[in-house]
């Protein structure tokens, strides 16, 4: 039985030749449930950004481990801070505590001990004056009694990580504050899913590749680059099939190839009705595939689909997800951010939090902007923070969707939703960030 028959079946109002984004996005939740791929390995912590958890990591012990200070200064009997009647406090130092050692003498109430921030607290001491509030005379510390309360500047021992609980859960994608959380916990390795294999190829036959010769009418293939580079940020293993001409031996042979290499595939260009495009009617042949148009602009020409391979894979058993997007540069990157991103990160064996879109902002447009309702756009903006003020956006050059410059000059995406209708200067509009995401 064809899955994408079933899909489409069960969804409520589905019409391939006018489907929405929110349609898009119900269809690829059924047809990308989340995968746990079954091969794992542990990686050294330098080579494990990006990465997704294999299983939860408990801390083994308490971090920090021992209760410490906050600060350089004296730590004392946080009681000592009622007594005194001149609004002072004096005590005795009685010695002092480096960072890294546990050891001092034996310590009574009206002590201090001159203690370094991290160095351990002494038990019965549960606070700390910074140096900068005290006046030292010979072995006494004094300071104002009121510049502080009891239990001030102590950090807790399991502040941080407690242990016998999750520090990171299974499906986390390992950012820069995991690694550092994994490396407090003493571990060198991280316990990592495989990294998801996704091909990519370029199609049509006006485009050229990197080293020809120009050629009139040609253009060169940049979306192979941006391609790579998504993926790349994303962590997936990239397996690049360069360009493809539009004959149909050589595109059924590139699609039977990447299915048998790769989780999933990626390709640009020939989903949409022109004559000379084999593409659809090969992607049809070999694969069990829906083709849409979208209400968005750009990427409205889109096709999804399985592509069967011999050897039974773990991502998606026996066969490749295809993402067949338009050939325009901005459509690449758009679908790719509302589509295609949060389906490999669900095949990633990313956890819901971690494979959902990120957040977007709300801004405020300088411009009007013009928009149909019944279609979602996503525009190029560039936003701009303002001190005290929400942020604004401005429409970052020509709309185009081939005009690939709009998305190195904007850095996030004004989403105008489905309903949407024209927005006057000073509207709020939602942005989807995407600087440093793609
Ligand atoms: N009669 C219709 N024509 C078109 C429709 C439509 O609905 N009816 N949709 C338009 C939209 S929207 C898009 S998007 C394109 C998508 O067409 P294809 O996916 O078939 O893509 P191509 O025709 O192959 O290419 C479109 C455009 O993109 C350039 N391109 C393609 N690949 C690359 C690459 N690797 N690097 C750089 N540039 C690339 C290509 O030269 C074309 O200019 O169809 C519209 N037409
Ligand atoms: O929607 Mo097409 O994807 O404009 O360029």
């Amino acid at each position: 039985m064809s899955r994408i028959a079933d899909i489409a079946a069960a969804l409520a109002g589905y019409d391939p030749k006018a489907l929405s984004v929110d349609g898009v996005q119900a269809f690829l939740a059924e047809l990308v449930a989340p995968a746990i791929l079954r091969e794992r390995e542990r990686v050294p912590l330098f080579e494990a950004l990006g990465r997704v958890l294999a299983e939860d990591v408990v801390s083994p012990f308490n971090v920090p481990p021992h209760d410490n200070s906050a600060m350089d200064g004296f730590a004392f009997d946080g009681a000592v801070l009622d007594t005194p009647s001149s609004g002072f406090v004096s005590l005795r130092v009685a010695g002092t505590a480096f960072a890294g050692t546990a050891r001092h003498g034996a310590l009574t109430r009206g002590d201090a001990l001159k203690i370094m921030t991290g160095a351990v607290m002494p038990a019965g001491f549960d606070t700390v004056v910074p140096q900068e509030f005290c006046t030292v005379d010979g072995d006494t510390v004094r300071f104002p009694a009121n510049a502080l309360r009891p239990g001030d500047n102590r950090r807790f021992a399991g502040e941080d990580l407690r242990q016998g609980l999750p520090a990171l859960l299974q499906g986390e994608r390992l950012t820069p504050a995991g690694l550092g959380l994994l490396a407090s916990l003493g571990q060198a390795e991280a316990p990592v899913l495989r990294r998801l294999r996704v091909a990519y190829f370029s199609t049509g036959d006006e485009i050229l590749s990197l080293g020809e010769p120009p050629r009139e009418g040609a253009v060169y293939d940049s979306n192979r680059y941006t391609v790579f580079g998504l993926l790349t940020r994303l962590g997936c293993q990239v397996v690049d099939l360069g360009m493809v001409r539009d004959d149909p031996a050589a595109l059924a042979d590139a699609l039977t190839d990447a299915a048998e290499r790769a989780d999933a595939i990626i390709t640009s260009g020939g989903v949409s009705v022109g004559e000379a495009d084999h593409t659809r009617a090969v992607m049809k042949q070999l694969g069990d595939m829906a083709f849409w148009r979208v209400a968005m602009r750009p990427g409205r020409p889109m096709a999804v689909g399985l592509i069967p391979r011999s050897s039974a894979g773990d991502a998606h058993e026996g066969a490749a997800v295809l993402f067949g997007l338009p050939g325009n540069p901005v459509a690449v990157m758009v679908t790719f951010l509302a589509f295609v991103r949060p389906a490999l990160l669900r095949l990633m064996g990313c956890n819901a939090a971690n494979a959902a879109p990120p957040p977007m902002l709300r801004a405020r447009s300088v411009a009007p902007i013009r928009k149909k309702p019944g279609r979602t756009e996503y525009q190029r903006g560039r936003v701009t923070c303002l001190p005290g003020a929400l942020p604004e956006v401005r429409i970052a050059g020509n709309q185009g969707s081939g005009v690939l410059s709009s998305m190195v000059e904007g850095n996030g995406l004004v989403v105008l939703h489905h309903a949407q209708g024209s927005v006057a200067p000073g509207d709020e509009v939602d942005v989807m960030m995407f600087d440093g995401v793609v």
